[in-house]
């Protein structure tokens, strides 16, 4: 059974972004921090993707699935993007 569903957490992040401080939000303080470094964010994880999928257990895959899903959402919200911009293209 999910936590949250990717829309769900695309929903949270926003209302993060509107509000949260990045004291103690990680999404306030990756959206303080730019498209550049969120950037960077992306690649380290999709490389943890790429590494734990090759070499690590199907569970330790999901987590860094899930933790390349999120950065990416971030991404999104960063710049503008909603859900619906992105699933058009799927
Ligand atoms: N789903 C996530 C999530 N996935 C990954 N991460 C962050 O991404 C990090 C994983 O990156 P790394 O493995 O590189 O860890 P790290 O080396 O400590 O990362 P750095 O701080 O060095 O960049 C985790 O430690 C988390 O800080 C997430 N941070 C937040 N969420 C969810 O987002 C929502 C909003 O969270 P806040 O903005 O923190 O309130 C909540 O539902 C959270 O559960």
């Amino acid at each position: 059974m999910p936590k949250k569903t990717f829309e769900e957490l695309f929903a949270e992040l926003q209302q993060k972004a509107l509000t949260a401080d990045p004291a103690t939000s990680r999404t306030a303080d990756l959206l303080q921090s730019g498209v550049h470094a969120i950037g960077k964010k992306v690649v380290e994880e999709a490389a943890e993707v790429w590494m734990a999928a090759e070499y690590e257990s199907d569970a330790a895959a999901a987590e860094e699935i899930s933790q390349l899903l999120y950065h990416l959402q971030v991404m999104m919200i960063a710049r503008g993007l909603t859900l619906d911009d992105v699933y058009a293209h799927l």
